[in-house]
């Protein structure tokens, strides 16, 4: 069946058994013990979603490295520069809900692109670590209001992109410990020189009054699910949590760690209901039709729908 194309709509939306045909031959470069590592508390891929949903994805972004490549030379050629032998790092943004399970795609994402021999080198850099530290956080009030846009000191996320972007040979950003529930003191990620770089995060699809990092995207992927659905998931991992995460006596939550499951849920649920949620509905959700790609998840995790911007 050909891909269904909406009339007047820069959007294409394709089922998984139509998506999954634009693999054509790309082949699967991951094992399952691969998969084990990638794969976040909760989540339930398998390999065959990594074939049908992730192989498709990893050649159409492949195809769109080298054209946009191109698309920056003619700019230079324009300038009358010399761009020879100057790649510029493709960024891609993966944005979603807490608990959508951004970090797996975007772990899944980076090992397949780097199997690709024309972008070898992909990072992958995560927001939280542009997170306010947490006395600037209650210095601010936002203490409740973790992961909603004021928490992040945003125009260091700018300069962050902007710097890898530019191709500086080394650039740092901060990194954040769930376990500490805080920025870690001294401690770094540096990104040296990236044919791609993946920013993922609550919020990386912001538009703003001027210049964000959406803005500096070359591709960007919205993990999509029901509400309903994303809340269930946020409390299944948090009962799981009490027995990883939060056993560690370094753990922030830590005293949720022998919490009886009624009690855990309530706890969850609270958070989901006065932070994750409202997070979601007024902040992440609204950025959804910015994205390139909707990856669209059923209540078990599957993607089952794909939703494209062609235009
Ligand atoms: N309180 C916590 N302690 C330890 N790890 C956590 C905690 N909350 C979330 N995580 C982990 O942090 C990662 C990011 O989670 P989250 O921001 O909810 O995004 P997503 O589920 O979309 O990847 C996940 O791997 C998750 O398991
Ligand atoms: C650290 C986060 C804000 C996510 O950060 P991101 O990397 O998506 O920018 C989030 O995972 C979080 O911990 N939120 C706080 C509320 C909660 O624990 O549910």
């Amino acid at each position: 069946m050909a891909p269904r194309v909406r009339e007047r709509s820069p959007y294409v939306e394709l089922q998984r058994d139509q998506w999954r045909e634009l693999r054509r031959s790309t082949p699967l470069p991951l094992t399952a013990e691969e998969l084990d590592r990638l794969r976040g508390l909760g989540e339930q891929i398998d390999l065959n979603e990594v074939a049908e949903v992730y192989l498709p994805l990893s050649r159409l972004i492949n195809l769109q490295v080298a054209a946009r490549q191109r698309l920056y030379e003619a700019t230079t050629t324009f300038l009358g520069e010399d761009a020879h032998g100057t790649k510029v790092p493709f960024i891609i943004g993966i944005a979603g809900s807490v608990a959508v399970g951004k970090s797996t795609t975007a772990r899944i994402l980076r090992t397949l692109l780097a199997r690709w021999p024309d972008h070898p080198r992909v990072d992958l850099v995560t927001t939280d670590g542009f997170l306010y530290p947490r006395a600037e956080l209650v210095r601010r009030g936002l203490m409740h209001r973790k992961g909603f846009p004021e928490s992040y000191d945003r125009r260091a996320l700018l300069r962050f992109v902007t710097e890898v972007k530019s191709g500086a040979e080394e650039v740092r950003a901060p990194v954040y410990s769930h376990l500490a529930y805080d920025i870690l003191p001294g401690e770094e990620q540096v990104v040296r020189r990236p044919d791609i770089l993946i920013l993922e995060g609550l919020n990386v699809l912001q538009p703003g009054p001027r210049l964000t990092v959406s803005d500096l995207f070359d591709f960007s992927i919205y993990v999509d699910a029901h509400t309903a659905d994303i809340e269930q998931w946020y409390i299944e991992r948090f009962l799981k949590l009490r027995h990883t995460a939060f056993s560690d006596p370094a753990s922030h939550f830590h005293h949720f760690a022998n919490l009886p499951d009624d009690e855990a849920r309530a706890e969850a649920r609270h958070l989901w209901k006065t932070i994750n949620e409202p997070n979601l509905i007024e902040n992440i959700r609204p950025t959804r039709p910015r994205a390139t790609l909707v990856l669209r998840k059923d209540a078990d995790h599957s993607i089952n729908r794909v939703r494209l911007r062609k235009l």
